[in-house]
C-alpha cells in the first residue's frame, strides 16, 4: 500500500509546490496527469526518493521513505521501487541478461536466472535475450525498460510518459502492457503524464495537478 500525505517540495531558490494526498494498494493503479511545468516530474522523482521533500510523507509498505537517507533511501529504492524512464536507461555494453543480472545484483540480490527468463519471455523479447538493448526497436527497449523496472518485484512501479511521441494504437498497447504488468506482479502503478488521451482509460483512478502559475 502506498500513501501520499500533504507533500510539498521546494527548489532551492525556486517555487513550492504541494500535491494532492492519495493511496494506491498493491496491483493497482493512478494516473497523474498535468499540464507542461505543473510539477508532473518533481512527482516522479520525489515518490521515487530522488529528491527530499521539504514536508509531508511517502509511505510504501509503512515505511516512509522521506526519513531514510544516504544509502538506506538508494537501498530501499532498489528493492521496493522500479521506475520506466522516458529514456531507457541500461547498459549497452551488458546483453539483456546481464542487465537484468545487474539490476539484482545492485538489489543486494542473487542473480535470479529464472526471473529473467520469465520477465523476458512475458514481456515478448526473450530472443534478445543475450544481445546488447542497442540492437532493439523501439518497442522492445520501452519493453526492456519495464522488465528493468519490474526485476526486483517492486511495491511500486513508476512510469514517467510512456505514450509520449506513439501514436494511438501504440499508446494504448503499452498502458495495456503496463496494467497487465502491474497487476500480475502486485505492483502498485503510478503513470505521470501530460497524455490527456488516457484520461479515458483511467476513469475513476485520474488525479489532475492543478497549474502552479
Ligand atoms: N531545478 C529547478 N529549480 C527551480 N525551479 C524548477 C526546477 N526544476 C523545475 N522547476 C520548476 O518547477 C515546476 C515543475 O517542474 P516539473 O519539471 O516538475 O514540471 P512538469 O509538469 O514535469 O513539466 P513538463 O511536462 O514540461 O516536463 C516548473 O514551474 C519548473 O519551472
Amino acid at each position: 500500500m502506498i500513501h501520499i500525505q500533504q507533500l510539498k517540495y521546494k527548489y532551492p531558490k525556486g517555487i513550492e509546490i504541494s500535491f494532492p494526498d492519495f493511496e494506491i494498494k498493491s496491483g493497482e493503479e493512478i494516473l497523474i496527469l498535468g499540464a507542461s511545468g505543473c510539477g508532473k516530474t518533481t512527482l516522479l522523482h520525489v515518490l521515487g526518493g530522488l529528491l527530499p521533500v521539504t514536508s509531508g510523507k511517502v509511505i510504501i509498505n509503512d515505511i516512509d521513505i522521506t526519513l531514510l537517507k544516504g544509502n538506506k533511501i538508494d537501498q530501499f529504492r532498489g528493492e521496493n521501487i522500479g521506475v520506466i524512464f522516458q529514456k531507457p536507461h541500461f547498459a549497452r555494453a551488458l546483453t539483456l541478461h546481464e542487465n537484468l543480472a545487474f539490476a539484482q545484483k545492485a538489489a543486494g540480490r542473487k542473480v535470479d536466472h529464472k526471473r529473467i527468463h520469465h520477465l523476458l519471455d512475458r514481456l515478448g523479447i526473450s530472443q534478445h535475450i543475450d544481445k546488447s538493448p542497442s540492437k532493439m526497436s523501439e518497442g522492445e527497449k520501452q519493453r526492456m525498460s519495464v522488465a528493468m523496472a519490474l526485476i526486483n518485484k517492486p511495491a511500486l512501479l513508476l512510469a514517467d510518459e510512456p505514450t509520449a511521441s506513439l501514436d494511438d494504437e501504440h499508446a494504448n498497447e503499452v498502458i495495456q502492457l503496463l496494467r497487465e504488468m502491474a497487476s500480475e506482479e502486485n505492483s502498485a502503478l503510478v503513470i505521470v503524464t501530460h497524455d490527456s488521451r488516457l484520461k479515458e482509460a483511467f476513469a475513476e483512478r485520474t488525479l489532475t495537478l492543478s497549474k502552479l502559475h
